[in-house]
């Protein structure tokens, strides 16, 4: 199983995984285990799929995130069967197509992503995105409630949540969702949504982590870089570890792939936490949540 801290501050959790060089997992509000690192499957095409992912687990990633959307279910599968490493070793994350909110598709849709990545019950499992003018996402939750509950789901979580949605979902659901993935990079920063999902048990995964390449020509990211002896994207990840986020950074090149993941032999002071806090500039780079509705036909 992977080594984890339990629930621990930043601060604690940084000293417990220096002392053991591991990737550090979060306990999640159903006591289930997420590495807080991993390896991000976005626009890698399906064909390159199973290299990219059994290269990322020979680099020492243990968590994959894929969803239904990126059309590479199968190939994630196949990488971590035939990786030589236990089931229990690698946590896999996937997520709802949009065009699956229905209830009764959402079921079906499940057991499409259950037969296609192949691995037993799926570790996480995401509304991929809340369609605030689609449908109901409070259907199509309580849909991934039972999906949970029978057991065909290990942990079930959210994506794109915005604090209205959220609030609308607890008040009517009995589950609450153990993550909410969303949108979080220096540019980014999501602070009021970050600490309305602390306050409620949800784990905060930041995807774009480095802002898909946009935060890499950065000044003050790469004068802390200077400081540290690192890359800036490394300096970038580090920050997301430090204030407790999950990340799973997406690179098609092994030696980026590498480079990411190593982040837990070095530590940003906090003065250089506060510079790469102040580079807040409400940026948001992909679709904003309360109008993007799009469904793939
Ligand atoms: N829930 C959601 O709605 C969304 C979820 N996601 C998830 O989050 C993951 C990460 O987000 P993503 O959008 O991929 O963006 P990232 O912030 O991970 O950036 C990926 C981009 O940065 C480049 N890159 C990666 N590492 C380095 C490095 N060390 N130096 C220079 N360039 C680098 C990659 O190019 P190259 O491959 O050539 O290295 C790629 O172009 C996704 O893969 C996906 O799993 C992403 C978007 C939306
Ligand atoms: O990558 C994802 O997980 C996404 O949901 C995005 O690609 C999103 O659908 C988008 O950017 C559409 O333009």
């Amino acid at each position: 199983m992977f080594t984890h801290p339990g629930i621990l501050g930043p601060r604690d959790r940084i000293e417990h995984v220096m002392a053991d060089n591991t990737i550090p997992s979060i306990t999640l509000n159903n006591g289930v285990d997420i590495p807080q690192l991993g390896f991000g499957t976005y626009q890698i095409p399906p064909r390159e799929t199973k290299g990219a992912v059994l290269t990322a687990l020979e680099a020492g990633y243990r968590h994959i995130d894929t969803a239904q959307m990126y059309g590479n279910e199968r190939e994630v599968g196949e990488a971590v069967r035939e990786s030589g490493l236990s089931r229990s070793d690698v946590f896999v994350t996937s997520k709802l197509n949009n065009n699956a909110h229905d209830p009764a598709v959402a079921v079906d849709a499940v057991a499409r992503s259950t037969d296609e990545l192949g691995l037993g019950p799926i570790d996480l499992y995401l509304v991929h995105w809340p369609l605030p003018e689609v449908g109901d996402f409070v259907d199509t939750w309580r849909a991934l409630e039972g999906q949970y509950r029978s057991g065909a789901l290990r942990t079930i979580g959210v994506s794109n949540f915005q604090q209205g949605h959220l609030e609308r979902l607890l008040a009517n659901t009995e589950v609450v969702p153990a993550v909410n993935q969303i949108e979080v990079h220096p540019y980014f920063q999501q602070a009021p949504l970050r600490a309305f999902n602390r306050d409620h048990g949800i784990v905060t995964e930041a995807w774009a982590p480095i802002g898909q390449g946009a935060v890499l020509d950065d000044p003050v990211l790469a004068e802390i870089a200077g400081q540290v002896a690192r890359t800036v994207a490394q300096v970038t990840l580090r920050w997301h570890i430090q204030r407790g986020d999950v990340i799973f950074p997406k690179s098609s090149s092994p030696a980026r792939a590498a480079e990411n993941s190593a982040l837990f032999d070095f530590e940003l002071s906090d003065e250089q936490v506060a510079r790469i806090d102040a580079l807040d500039a409400d940026r948001r780079l992909g679709p904003d949540p309360d109008t993007f509705n799009w469904v793939p036909a």
